[in-house]
C-alpha cells in the first residue's frame, strides 16, 4: 500500500460520516447483550463453552473499531456472530436498525477478511480482486477499472497479472484486502488479518490498512490481540476479557485512563502500587518525577484529583513510567553518579541492561511495596555521560551491570491511576 497515504486518525474518508450520534440514532452496527455458546466438542452437546457473555457495542458508519483481548477471550466468536457465521444464543445484532436474526451470511452485505487471505491460487492478482466485484454483479469492463483503482489503493499497481503463488505474505494480504474492499461492503469484518506476518511488516501494514479503510470510508470491525496494532488501525478500541467487554475508548483515552487493573495489564502497564487516596498519588508522583511532562494522572476516565478522598486506587506504572535516577553501586565505588541525588524512589538490583530503540532499558528487581518484582526502567539515551572509575573500567552509570544497585524514580507522564 505504498500508494496509500498515511491518514490522520481524525480524517474521514469521502463517504465516511464517523458521527458517533449515527450509531445512537440506529445507523450502523448495534450489538446488544450478545451471548455465544459452543456445545461440548466431545459430545456435541451442552453445557460447553460460553465464549461471549452479554456484549453490547455500537459502530457508527465509517468508524473502525478494534476488538482487543487475550487469546480465547471471545473476540473471534463475537465477530463470527456479527457475520452470521455463529448463532446468537441471546441478544441481538442489528444493522441500520434492522435485526439480522435469521439473515444468512451472504445476505448481510458484510465483507470478511481472515488471517490467511485465502486467495484463489489458480487466479492472478486481478482475477482475485475481480472475483469480489463479479459476485456483486459488476460487469467486466467496469470491474477492470475498479480492480486497477483498488490495486493502486493497496500499493500493488502493476501487479494485476502476477500469479498469487509468486507473492510475499504481505502482498497476499494486500490482495485479500483489495478483494474484500472491492464490493464496498457496508461492514468489513477482519479477523487477525496481519497476525501471520512478521513484526516489522505488521507494523507497516497496520498503518496502510488504516489508510485504505479511511480512504474508502469503510466501516470495519477488526479483531486483534496486539494493542499496538489495535491503536494504529482503529478509531476506538474495545477491550475484551473472558467473554466480556471491559472498556471501549479511543486509543489515547484508553491508554491514559484504563478502567481497571486488568485493562491496564493487558495494555502493558508493568506494575501497580496501592495508594489510598488519589490526591496522594499526584503529590507523590510530582515529588518523584524527574521530568514530568504532564500535570495530571487520570483515574479510569476522570482526572485523579476528582476521585473522592479515601477511595482506594492503584498507581499503574507504564513501560515508560520508571526512570533510572542513579547508579548507587557506581557511587559507592567512587564513580560519579549521574542523574538525581534525591532520596525519593526505590533502590533495586539490576538483572540486565538492554539497548533497544535508541535507549537503554534496565531490568531491575525492585520492591515497590508489595514484595520484590521485576520491572523495566528507562536508562540514558546514547551519548550520555560515562563515569570512569579508579579501577580503570569505564561504567556507563545509566546502563548498569547485573548485580549493581540502582535508584529508580517515577515519571508520572508514563503512569495512570486505576480503581483499586
Ligand atoms: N467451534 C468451537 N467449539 C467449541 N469451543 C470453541 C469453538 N470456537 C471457539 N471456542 C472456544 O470459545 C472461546 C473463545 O474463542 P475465540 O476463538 O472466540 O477467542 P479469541 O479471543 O478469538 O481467541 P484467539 O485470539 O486465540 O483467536 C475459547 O475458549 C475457545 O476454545
Amino acid at each position: 500500500m505504498d500508494g496509500a497515504q498515511v491518514v490522520e486518525r481524525t480524517t474521514g474518508g469521502p463517504t465516511a460520516s464517523r458521527d458517533p450520534h449515527d450509531a445512537s440514532a440506529g445507523r450502523g452496527l448495534a450489538v446488544r447483550d450478545v451471548v455465544v455458546h459452543y456445545a461440548d466438542p466431545a459430545s456435541g452437546k451442552g453445557p460447553g463453552t460460553t465464549a461471549v457473555r452479554g456484549v453490547s457495542l455500537d459502530l457508527a458508519p465509517g468508524e473502525v473499531l478494534a476488538l482487543l483481548g487475550p487469546s480465547g477471550c471471545g473476540k473471534s466468536s463475537l465477530l463470527r456472530a456479527v457475520a452470521g457465521l455463529e448463532p446468537v444464543a441471546a441478544g441481538s445484532v442489528s444493522w441500520d436498525g434492522r435485526d439480522l436474526a435469521g439473515v444468512p451470511v451472504h445476505r448481510r452485505g458484510f465483507g470478511l477478511m481472515f488471517q490467511e487471505g485465502q486467495l484463489f491460487p489458480h487466479r492472478d492478482v486481478a482475477g482475485n480482486v475481480e472475483f469480489g466485484l463479479r459476485m456483486a454483479g459488476v460487469k467486466r469492463p467496469a470491474a477492470a477499472g475498479r480492480v486497477a483503482e483498488l490495486l493502486d489503493l493497496v500499493g500493488l499497481a502493476g501487479y494485476a497479472q502476477r500469479p498469487v503463488a509468486t507473492l510475499s505474505g504481505g502482498e497476499r494480504q494486500r490482495v485479500a484486502l483489495a478483494r474484500a474492499l472491492a464490493p464496498e461492503p457496508q461492514l468489513l469484518l477482519l479477523d487477525e488479518p496481519l497476525s501471520a506476518l512478521d513484526r516489522g511488516l505488521r507494523d507497516r501494514l497496520a498503518g496502510d490498512l488504516r489508510a485504505a479503510l479511511v480512504a474508502t470510508g469503510t466501516t470495519a470491525l477488526f479483531v486483534t490481540h496486539d494493542h499496538d496494532e489495535a491503536f494504529t488501525v482503529a478509531d476506538r478500541v474495545a477491550v475484551m476479557d473472558a467473554g466480556r467487554l471491559l472498556q471501549v475508548a479511543a486509543p489515547e483515552d484508553l491508554w491514559r485512563a484504563p478502567a481497571s487493573r486488568r485493562v491496564a495489564e493487558f495494555l502493558g502497564y508493568q506494575a501497580f502500587v496501592p495508594v489510598p487516596v488519589p490526591d496522594e498519588v499526584s503529590e507523590r508522583a510530582r515529588d518523584m518525577a524527574p521530568a514530568a511532562a504532564d500535570d495530571s494522572v487520570t483515574v479510569g476516565g476522570s482526572v485523579g484529583r476528582g476521585a473522592s478522598a479515601g477511595q482506594g486506587a492503584l498507581l499503574a506504572i507504564g513501560p515508560t513510567g520508571l526512570v533510572l535516577a542513579a547508579n548507587v553501586s557506581a557511587r559507592a565505588s567512587g564513580g560519579a553518579p549521574a542523574g538525581s541525588d534525591r532520596s525519593a524512589g526505590w533502590t533495586g538490583t539490576v538483572v540486565r541492561s538492554t539497548f533497544r530503540r535508541g535507549r537503554t532499558e534496565v531490568t531491575v528487581d525492585l520492591d515497590l511495596g508489595a514484595g520484590t518484582q521485576r520491572v523495566v526502567a528507562l536508562g540514558s539515551p546514547p551519548g550520555g555521560a560515562t563515569a570512569p572509575t579508579p579501577d580503570g573500567v569505564t561504567h556507563h552509570p545509566l546502563a548498569p551491570a547485573p548485580g549493581e544497585q540502582v535508584r529508580v524514580v517515577l515519571d508520572r507522564a508514563g503512569c495512570a491511576v486505576v480503581p483499586g
